[in-house]
């Protein structure tokens, strides 16, 4: 399988990491972007093919995937157009990965193509460890969704997803998600500074909680709530902490923020699908 990326951003490369070392023999990854430096880098170290133009990587693809900001995916088909009109009957896959940029309106741009699939994959899958939500459109063969499948789970699991609209949930979940965990161990590592630990200290300290909550979470059979109040002695520690948080609103701020993501999902979607 060639498989094709435009654009060489943080999340192309996050998937490219995540795949390049789990494709099968006779695979292969060809990247595009404008920036030299980008596919000099990407290059070297997982030993992909590049060039700077969009259409020269996707050529000879049997899966193009997007993954250009989603301000920049009306000129990228624009530019891939006129290579999949060209040999009438070759249906390369199309997978994007834009935030808000909906099937319909891709597919309009590249004159009313079939094969798109949408998925929205986030960072940790450059370790492996990301989780993608993907939806096919209609012209999708059942070999194509299984190949969008095979590709995106290369780097963690996925969840296939019945209405293409959810897909502003699992941006707001688990795509954005990544920056809203960074941002609470920011604030634990600045708080552990603040109370005298050292910032070596407050690192080692608020990562290995992180991960040893979101073990004990994934592996345990009951729900996190139980687990919450089992660390919450009464009139302790925790007890303190909660009750803080509680009073400033912490868990609705989270909730409200997670819905202005979704929103802004939506919103890209209105605004540069109208814009056509
Ligand atoms: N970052 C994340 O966590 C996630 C991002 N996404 C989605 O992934 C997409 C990319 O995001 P991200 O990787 O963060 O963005 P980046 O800006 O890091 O990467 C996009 C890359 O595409 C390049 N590019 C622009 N135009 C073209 C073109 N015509 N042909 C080839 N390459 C081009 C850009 O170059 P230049 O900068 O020179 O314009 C840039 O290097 C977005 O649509 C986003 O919604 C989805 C899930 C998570
Ligand atoms: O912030 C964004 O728009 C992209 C989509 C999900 C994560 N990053």
């Amino acid at each position: 399988m060639k498989i094709a990326f435009i654009g060489g951003g943080n999340m192309a490369s996050a998937l490219i990491a995540g795949l390049a070392n789990k494709l099968t023999a006779g695979a292969h990854i060809h990247v595009a972007d404008p920036s030299a430096e980008a596919l000099a880098r990407l290059q070297q170290q997982f030993g992909v093919t590049t060039a700077e133009q969009a259409d020269a990587v996707a050529a000879a693809a049997d899966v193009i995937v997007l993954a250009v900001k989603p301000q920049a995916m009306r000129a990228v088909a624009a530019q891939l157009l006129p290579l999949l009109q060209a040999v009438p009957g070759r249906q390369p896959l199309i997978v994007s990965i834009a935030a808000g940029i909906r099937g319909a309106d891709l597919s309009r741009w590249l004159g009313g193509y079939g094969a798109i699939v949408r998925c929205m994959p986030n960072t940790p899958a450059l370790i492996g460890m990301g989780i993608t939500g993907m939806v096919a459109t209609a012209g999708v063969s059942a070999a194509q969704k299984q190949a969008a499948d095979h590709i995106l789970r290369a780097v963690g699991p996925t969840v296939w997803l019945d209405d293409e609209a959810q897909i502003d949930a699992v941006t707001a979940v688990s795509g954005s998600g990544p920056a809203y965990v960074f941002y609470f161990i920011e604030a634990m590592q600045q708080a552990a500074q603040e109370m005298g630990l050292s910032a070596e200290q407050g690192k080692q300290l608020a990562m290995a909680t992180f991960t040893g909550a979101a073990q004990l979470a994934q592996q345990s059979d009951e729900p996190v709530t139980l687990l919450r109040e089992r660390v919450t002695s009464k009139g302790g520690t925790t007890y303190a902490a909660l009750t803080s948080m509680e009073a400033s609103g912490v868990k609705p701020a989270i909730i409200q923020a997670m819905k202005a993501a979704a929103a802004r999902g939506k919103e890209m979607g209105d605004e540069l699908g109208a814009a056509s």
